[in-house]
């Protein structure tokens, strides 16, 4: 007789997936150092083929990095009582396994919090003051952290001014950024259960913003899906090992479309370790909510035979930001929102 093993019932609603194993570990993680000539083209080269990559000679010091993460450790390891105090998240505050508000759910709890300009929002307390100093810092780290990013997405596209796309979220003061702590516990229950099956940490989805910047501790779990096999519409998922000392650069769906596809968002999800704690940390930096998504036009122009057209229809951070609140996790929210390629001329003989 065959004895399926049944979930316990804390992980209801958690979906599973197969423990990653060594073999998954991605051994080409583009690297860049930021203080190197060429990190401009770099950049652009990793966000065209990967999405995302890893930010070394970032210049953030370990303190600042320490001082946040053992804020969000504290607050984690505090009473349930006392955690639940500052949720249920909606969007902003303490969350625990929900996602969002469409159902989703992972093995994490989390604090998300908005920050108005260069600092922590008054529309999203931090749980102390110690946590909210620390988040600051951390934050004005990130700031900066973006702007030589962003900046030099910029100049490896050769659009002018530098700070075109920069500006939009460390210059304007009504731009829209988060801050996210995620704690991944551990989860033994499933070690003798259903050893070769993990819970979903954070289902695999893309970031709506710009650019979001994630830190982790020494805890593996997060999982890219490389491009390379779009057409066939499925994907490989591969493990991108932790370095405590770097940062990975996402790129964003907005920053897709404001670069008309050439730079590509990449879908990542969380696997939750069965023996040991992940803790991460995400700056995720977007745009005013008025402000239009749509290619730089630098970026259609001088396409050769003529201009490049946009293979997007328009729409502003807000409207986009609304309607992905209202999806699920997993959901393609750019789909709606691209163009059909225009037909192709037919050649008369
Ligand atoms: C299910 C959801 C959670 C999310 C809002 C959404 O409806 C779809 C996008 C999700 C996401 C992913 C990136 C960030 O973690 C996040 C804060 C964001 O801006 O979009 C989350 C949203 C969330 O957790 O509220
Ligand atoms: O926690 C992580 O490592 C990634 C979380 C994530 O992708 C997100 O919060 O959008
Ligand atoms: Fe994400």
């Amino acid at each position: 007789m065959v004895v399926l093993a049944k979930p316990p019932a804390a992980l209801e609603q958690i979906s599973l997936v197969r423990s990653p194993s060594v073999g998954d570990n991605f051994t080409g993680v583009p690297v860049v150092d930021l203080a190197a000539p060429g990190a401009a083209r770099d950049v652009i080269r990793a966000c065209e083929r990967f999405g995302f990559l890893k930010v070394v000679s970032h210049g953030v010091g370990e303190g600042v990095v320490g001082r946040l993460e053992a804020e969000a450790v504290r607050f984690f390891a505090s009473p349930q009582a006392v955690k639940d105090a500052h949720g249920p998240a909606s969007p902003f505050g303490y969350g625990n396994k929900r996602i969002g508000r469409n159902g989703d759910m992972g093995w994490l709890e989390y604090l998300l919090l908005a920050i108005d300009g260069e600092s922590l929002s008054r529309a999203s307390p931090a749980p102390s003051s110690s946590l909210r100093d620390a988040a600051n810092e951390y934050v004005g780290a990130m700031r900066r952290m973006a702007r030589t990013v962003l900046e030099m997405v910029a100049e490896g596209l050769g659009v002018t001014p530098r700070g075109a796309l920069a500006d939009m979220v460390v210059a304007d003061a009504a731009s829209d950024q988060l801050l996210r702590l995620n704690h991944y516990p551990p989860c033994p229950l499933l070690q003798n259960l259903m050893p070769n099956c993990s819970p979903t940490g954070f289902g695999e989805h893309t970031d709506p913003q710009l650019i979001s910047i994630l830190h982790s501790n020494s805890t593996s779990g997060l999982q890219v899906a490389l491009h390379h096999d779009d057409a066939a519409g499925d994907h490989q998922w591969v493990t991108v090992p932790p370095d405590p000392t770097s940062f990975l650069v996402i790129v964003g769906d907005s920053l897709q479309v404001m670069t008309n596809g050439r730079l590509r968002s990449v879908r990542h999800r969380v696997v939750a370790n069965k023996l040991k704690s992940r803790v991460s940390m995400i700056y995720f930096g977007g745009p005013p909510l008025e402000q239009r998504i749509a290619p730089l036009r630098q970026l259609l122009a001088g396409g050769g035979d003529g201009e490049e057209q946009s293979r997007y229809e328009e729409f502003t951070w807000g409207e986009y930001k609304k309607a992905a609140y209202l999806s699920r996790l997993g959901d393609n929210r750019l789909a709606p929102f691209h163009r059909q390629p225009p037909p192709v001329a037919k050649r008369h003989a």
